[in-house]
């Protein structure tokens, strides 16, 4: 087992996290989030839910401030030494490579893999309903089935924390629901920290215990899902949702 090899998540700290795009507006984050805990991140267009996915995943490096993931100190970190795994909305996949080596990468990024190796990717394929599919490339599956390939790497990768990016925004409903359930059960697995930036309010009740509310660069709430989505959350949360920003 490598040293990032977990089957516990980490606890996440974004300390006085500071950030801005060049020429864009500056975004600041404050936030503890427990290790293991399954966090929805919601809130308007352009309140910065992507940004600080980027910031955890090493993708964007702030002004000032710390990142801290399991209490080590991360922020000058690239993203692959990061315990971190990131799934995108799309173009989480090598299009030149099969299913079985985009699985594989997540054990070895040269590909070289032992018998142990081969075996984890056999077991993740099964276990997110791909085998048979192990030789096909990337463009010959659907859409759903690109994203349980991706997910098929995090399993196989056992890093501490999942970070989401609206990963499943371009699937129908069941479809939706069929990758919360699997990601749940990846959870159980695993325990791994989650935290899925999404504005559908009914996934966030699917799969999150805890919501994080962003709103123009900064966390403007963070609670037990359930309160949020039965009124208890800010009054701007309750205008986001009213305005239509989470979709069902
Ligand atoms: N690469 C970039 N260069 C410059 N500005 C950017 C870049 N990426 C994002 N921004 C700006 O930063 C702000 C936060 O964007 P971000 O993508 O983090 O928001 P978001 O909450 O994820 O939005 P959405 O829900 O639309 O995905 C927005 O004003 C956006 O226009």
């Amino acid at each position: 087992m490598s040293r990032q090899e977990t089957r516990t998540g980490a606890a996440i700290r974004l300390e006085a996290l500071r950030f801005a795009y060049p020429g864009g507006a500056r975004m600041r984050f404050d936030l503890a989030l427990e290790a293991g805990d399954i966090v929805a991140l919601m809130g308007p267009s352009g309140s910065g839910k992507s940004t600080l996915l980027n910031l955890i995943a090493g993708f964007e490096m702030p002004d000032a401030g710390r990142v801290l993931i399991g209490g080590q100190d991360v922020t000058g970190l690239a993203p692959a030494a990061r315990p971190v795994s990131m799934v995108f909305q799309e173009n989480n996949l090598f299009a030149h490579l099969t299913v079985a080596q985009n699985v594989g990468l997540g054990r070895s990024p040269s590909l070289r893999l032992c018998d142990a190796d081969r075996a984890a990717v056999a077991d993740a394929l099964a276990r997110t309903g791909l085998a048979g599919k192990e030789g096909r490339l990337p463009h010959a599956l659907s859409g759903g089935e690109r994203q349980r390939v991706a997910l098929a790497r995090v399993l196989v990768r056992k890093r501490p924390v999942l970070l989401l990016d609206e990963p499943f925004a371009s699937l129908g409903p069941a479809l939706r629901d069929e990758m919360l359930d699997l990601i749940a059960a990846l959870h159980r697995e695993q325990a791994m920290t989650i935290l899925m930036a999404t504005h559908a309010p009914r996934d966030a009740e699917r799969l999150s215990r805890t919501l994080v509310f962003l709103e123009a660069g900064e966390v403007a709430g963070v609670g037990a899902t359930r309160d949020f989505l039965s009124g208890g959350g800010p009054a701007a949360f309750a205008r986001y949702l009213g305005a239509g920003g989470g979709a069902p």
